[in-house]
């Protein structure tokens, strides 16, 4: 393996993306990082700011102004904008909602993909990052890349079970199926391009999942 190893993770809602990234980090002992904590973190400043999410200058001039600060250790998940931690409330239901009014403008995705590159390089042991478009756009160099998918069943099922009782059916395919459709208007995270290994996790448990990503990273000579 070289020296230093990037991985890149990529996959609709419910694909295993964040279990799986950690995992992987944790197995090869390298640094994580989830892209999508960033657009939800934007998410929560912009609605802090009593922006509307229709509001596209308002929710640009939010992305542009927001001090993000996130950690890149897999055991210790946190997230801050403007000072504040948010690592609970970017996992909320009204941010689930309204997350795709960042995603969905090119504007916030250039800045924010600048600070995700520079994010990914900060650890020179390497890092495992997750998200939507880091195959693609953020990191086409990784030295290994992977899109996650599943059946859209077993992606329902999956966020159902974690976020239980908290949300009705109407609001869970809100959460993954109608997200997927509008985050996927900039970004292709349903095909794999050119180099990029296709995982189907459907019928897999994640931790076959992580082995096969890590012995992915393994064959890199
Ligand atoms: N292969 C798997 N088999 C069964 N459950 C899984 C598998 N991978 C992940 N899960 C579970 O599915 C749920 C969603 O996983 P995770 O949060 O990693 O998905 P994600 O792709 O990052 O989703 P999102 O993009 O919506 O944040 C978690 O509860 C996780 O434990
Ligand atoms: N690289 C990325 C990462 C995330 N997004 C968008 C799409 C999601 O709706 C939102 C939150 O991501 P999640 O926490 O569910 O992985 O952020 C994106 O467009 N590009």
């Amino acid at each position: 393996m070289p020296s230093r190893l990037v991985i890149a993770i990529d996959g609709p809602s419910g694909s295993g993306k964040s279990s799986t990234a950690r995992g992987v980090a944790r197995a090869l002992d390298l640094s994580y990082l989830d892209t999508g904590a960033m657009y939800r973190a934007v998410a929560v400043a912009f609605l802090d700011a009593g922006v509307a999410p229709q509001d596209e200058a308002g929710v640009i001039a939010a992305t542009v102004a927001a001090d993000i600060q996130i950690s890149l250790d897999p055991d210790d998940r946190w997230v801050r904008v403007n000072g504040r931690d948010v690592t609970t409330e970017i996992r909320e239901p009204r941010v689930a909602q309204h997350v795709s009014a960042v995603s969905t403008l090119a504007a916030c995705r250039e800045n924010l993909v600048a600070r995700q590159r520079t994010l990914m390089d900060a650890d020179p042991r390497g890092c495992v990052a997750e998200g939507r478009d880091v195959t693609t756009v953020i990191y086409p160099d990784a030295d290994v890349r992977v899109l996650l998918t599943a059946d859209p069943q077993a992606r329902l099922a999956r966020r159902g079970g974690e976020l239980g009782a908290r949300v009705n059916t109407e609001q869970l395919r809100d959460q993954v199926l109608r997200r997927d459709a509008d985050d996927s208007k900039l970004v292709d995270f349903t095909h794999a391009a050119d180099g990029v290994h296709l995982l189907d996790t459907t019928h897999l448990s994640l931790d076959e999942v992580i082995r096969a990503v890590v012995a992915l990273a393994k064959e890199i000579a």
